[in-house]
């Protein structure tokens, strides 16, 4: 069939967008259900078809009726220092946004930091968890069926072993509520972020267990996990990496570059981040901006976006010591890849490549690794920057100037 004849279909609802793909090849495909809707809507939509995007490496992969693609203006950051134990050097990063003075703020953050030495990074847990939840019929039941998980471990790791080659089985954390048992499992995942991998395998668990045992799983996630959500459980346990980021700034680098004052900025860290985030009743954001560096990242380098809502929360502390100011930022759960997902995607894969990160590391994980102590020494060169802007009193003046194309002000 041609384009057109499809086309025609589409308008007339005799088959549905998503049929398009049993007919046309993959990219003809794309470009009649964009024709399609710009005639059913009578409006035109140039920009979303033109794209760089192979539909045939999207299709089945990334996502489902395609009509073209979205494109962010991805700036850089950078040089930035990174003593990390996996990024060590001076690194460029891509930020994608579409917030003006975002870019800059963390470029000066960047300059202040490196000219100080550098970031020191470390990674201190890295593990992804999916939760199922089990219900019974009686709490009677529940010691029998954490028995049973216990007794079965050689089973279990035989699954995971035999499901996937670089997921690795951690730990196993019940928890109970009434009747129903939820089990965290946590997974090591290598440079993937992961959470394909472990759905896949804690799905081929539950089949055993629900084989075995008498119990019904009611959902293979039951939010204790806790995927695209902010919850304590990912704050206190962790939730893929948990990444701590800190500098020491001298007195000189923080007036210079950052034109602001030590104990200005310790001051506004404790009473904005801590008392702030306190009275307004956050769980675990205990900081001023950790969402728009980890925003721009994941968009740039093909992160899944909804994790954003874990992966941002976090910590920022600062001590004045003697003239100069240490900071440092927490990320209990950091979400990232280099392999899988949608870091496959060009600007993605290039994206991830000016950081060195793309694709498997050596061994499998350091990549990843050395890509989330990139993301912690960033967002720690844009918590220091704004916190200085806000001592400053810079905000709004920056924002005219390069958030409504204001030259002067
Ligand atoms: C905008 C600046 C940096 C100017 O600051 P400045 O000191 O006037 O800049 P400068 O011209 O003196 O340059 C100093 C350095 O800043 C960087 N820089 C400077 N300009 C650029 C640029 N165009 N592009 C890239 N980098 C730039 C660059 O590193 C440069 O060094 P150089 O390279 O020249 O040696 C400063 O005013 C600033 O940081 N303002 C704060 C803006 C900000 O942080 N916005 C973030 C978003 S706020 C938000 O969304 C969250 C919020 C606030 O609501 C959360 C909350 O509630 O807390
Ligand atoms: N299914 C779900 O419930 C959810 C899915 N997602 C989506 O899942 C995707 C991410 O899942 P994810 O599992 O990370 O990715 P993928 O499923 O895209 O790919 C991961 C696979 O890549 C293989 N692989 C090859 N090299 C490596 C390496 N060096 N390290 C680790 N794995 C490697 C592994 O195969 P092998 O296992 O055979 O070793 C692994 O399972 C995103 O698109 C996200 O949006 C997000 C939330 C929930």
């Amino acid at each position: 069939m041609k384009i057109d004849e499809v086309v025609d279909k589409l308008i007339k609802g005799e088959i549905s967008f998503h049929e398009v793909d049993n007919i046309l090849e993959a990219n003809a495909a794309m470009v009649a259900r964009r024709i399609a809707l710009e005639k059913i809507l009578g409006i035109s939509l140039p920009s979303i078809g033109s794209t760089i995007i192979d539909y045939s490496e999207i299709k089945n992969r990334n996502a489902e009726n395609v009509i073209g693609a979205a494109q962010i203006p991805l700036g850089i950051v950078g040089p930035l220092k990174v003593n990390g134990d996996y990024a060590k050097g001076n690194f460029y990063v891509p930020l994608a946004t579409t917030e003006g003075a975002l870019i800059a703020s963390v470029n000066r953050g960047a300059k202040a930091v490196t000219l100080s030495g550098g970031v020191r990074v470390k990674i201190f847990k890295d593990e992804m968890t999916r939760a199922p939840i089990f219900k019974f019929d009686s709490i009677e039941e529940i010691p029998k069926f954490l028995e049973f998980i216990e007794k079965n471990m050689d089973k279990i790791y035989s699954i995971v072993n035999s499901t996937t080659s670089h997921g690795k089985l951690k730990s196993i954390t019940p928890f109970v509520l009434g009747n129903n048992v939820w089990l965290r499992f946590s997974f090591e995942t290598g440079d993937a972020m992961g959470m394909n991998m472990v759905t896949i395998v804690v799905e081929e668990i539950c089949k055993f267990i629900e084989s075995s045992f008498p119990t019904t799983c009611v959902a293979v996630s039951g939010n204790m996990c806790s995927d695209k959500k902010q919850t304590s459980v990912n704050s206190l346990f962790g939730r893929g990496k948990t990444v701590v980021a800190e500098a020491i700034l001298k007195k000189d680098i923080v007036e210079n570059v950052l034109h602001s004052d030590v104990r200005l900025i310790h001051d506004i860290n404790l009473r904005k981040n801590w008392l702030g985030t306190a009275r307004a009743g956050s769980l675990a954001q205990f900081n001023a901006h950790f969402a728009n560096i980890i925003a721009a990242i994941f968009i740039a380098t093909g992160q899944d976006l909804a994790q954003l809502v874990e992966s941002s929360s976090g910590y920022t502390w600062t001590e004045v010591r003697g003239e100069d100011l240490y900071i440092s930022v927490t990320l209990p759960s950091l979400e990232v890849g280099t392999v899988g997902g949608g870091t496959r995607l060009p600007t993605q894969r290039e994206a991830l490549s000016i950081m060195g990160v793309y694709g498997s590391g050596n061994p499998a994980g350091s990549n990843a690794k050395k890509f989330a102590e990139i993301i912690a020494a960033t967002v720690l060169a844009g918590e220091l920057n704004l916190l200085a802007a806000l001592a400053n009193r810079e905000l709004g003046k920056a924002h005219i100037r390069l958030g409504r194309g204001k030259l002067s002000i």
